[in-house]
């Protein structure tokens, strides 16, 4: 007689739940914030690479934009007049936010950087501009402190993430809002400048203990001992690697670009929650559910509703018009009134 095998006690939660629990909140929000009668927020994308992920992601931005009445259109544009098309594109009334794929200069990313600069600050839906790449690192929530009326826009993938933390209920509402990650200790592998270090940056500030792993060594993210900081600090973790912060991780993330990596999975914490935003498995995926309490295999759906998430933002954060009451501002600035 064959034995049963014991029931998997690893829960796995796709990303498909949390976002659309977050879109239903988007059309709420965007219902609140709109005059009757006015047409659905238009998002422009601007693809100038070949990168088959880039290509896959403004796919599915689409197909979400358009179940959920948002215009989506791309436009698919030679890397050397892109910068002549966004400044068009910053001009247009009928244009509410503007999407740019990196990377479009691979060899040399200060020239990305420069693009994401040419991105008007009203319609940058990824929050790559420096204002609110500034706010985000220093823990500022608003772009016009201090009448405290113009939210920050986050990074939809490291945002992303936040929202699957609080709902898994990693977040512990019983602490203060901005403290609820105290106690909590996370690894975030990969350390890019659009992924991994804002989104070691977000957990630290929310009080976790951070470390942050690249190819290039281990950081700790964290707003000192009692969380006493108002913001995270970063110092250097000589001779650290995976070895060291797995066994030690509440929460590990993945976000290495490649086919062949795996979190070594016997480092793995018993219980430990785990998460994967890279288009690759960085978990293997039938060993990580003998050790994880709860697996999230990817997190794209969730990206895309913060994607409509901020633009939403974007359209509440415009001056008000002189057509707008009282009660009408007065609903943009509670409706985002959580984060
Ligand atoms: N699901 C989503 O919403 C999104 C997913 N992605 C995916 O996430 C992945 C990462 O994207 P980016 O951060 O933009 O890539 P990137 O190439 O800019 O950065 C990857 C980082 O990981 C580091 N890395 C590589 N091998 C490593 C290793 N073995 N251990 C530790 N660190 C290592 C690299 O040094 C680099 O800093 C890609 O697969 C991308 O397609 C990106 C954006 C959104
Ligand atoms: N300015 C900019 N922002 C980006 O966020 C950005 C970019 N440029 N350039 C390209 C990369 C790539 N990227 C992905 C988004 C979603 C999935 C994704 O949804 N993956 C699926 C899994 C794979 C599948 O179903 O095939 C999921 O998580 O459900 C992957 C990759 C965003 N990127």
């Amino acid at each position: 007689m064959s034995s049963q095998a014991a029931p998997k006690t690893c829960k796995v939660i796709t990303a498909e739940t949390i976002a659309k629990k977050l879109l239903l909140e988007v059309k709420e929000t965007l219902a609140k914030i709109q005059e009757t009668g006015s047409s659905a927020p238009t998002l422009v994308a601007f693809l100038a690479n070949e990168d088959p992920a880039a290509i896959k992601y403004a796919e599915w931005s689409k197909k979400t934009c358009e179940e959920n009445g948002f215009n989506f259109e791309l436009r698919i544009v030679d890397k050397d007049l892109l910068e002549e098309d966004i400044m068009k594109a910053n001009e247009d009334d009928a244009v509410d936010g503007i999407i740019v794929y990196y990377p479009i200069f691979p060899k040399n990313p200060t020239h990305d950087k420069y693009v994401q600069e040419t991105v008007d600050l009203s319609k940058d839906v990824e929050g790559l501009r420096h204002s609110y790449l500034h706010n985000m690192y220093h823990n500022i929530r608003f772009l016009d402190a201090p009448e405290n009326k113009k939210k920050s826009i986050l990074p939809c993938t490291p945002l992303a993430v936040v929202k699957i933390l609080e709902h898994l209920q990693i977040y512990n509402p019983i602490l203060a809002y901005g403290n609820r990650l105290f106690g909590k200790t996370i690894t975030v592998i990969n350390r890019s400048e659009v992924n991994g270090r804002p989104l070691a940056a977000l957990l630290a500030n929310d009080g976790a203990t951070v470390y942050s792993v690249d190819i290039t060594g281990v950081q700790l993210f964290t707003r000192g001992q009692g969380i006493k900081k108002p913001r995270h600090q970063v110092e250097e973790k000589e001779g650290w690697g995976l070895e060291q912060c797995l066994p030690l991780s509440d929460v590990i993330i993945g976000g290495v670009p490649a086919e062949s990596y795996k979190v070594p999975t016997e480092l793995i914490r018993d219980g430990a929650v785990c998460i994967n935003f890279s288009s690759f498995k960085n978990f293997d995926g039938d060993a990580v559910k003998e050790k994880a309490s709860i697996y999230v295999p990817s997190v794209g759906k969730v990206t895309i509703a913060i994607l409509l998430r901020n633009l939403v933002r974007l359209v509440a954060n415009r001056p008000s018009k002189e057509t707008l009451d009282k009660s009408t501002i007065q609903a943009r600035t509670e409706a985002f009134a959580d984060d």
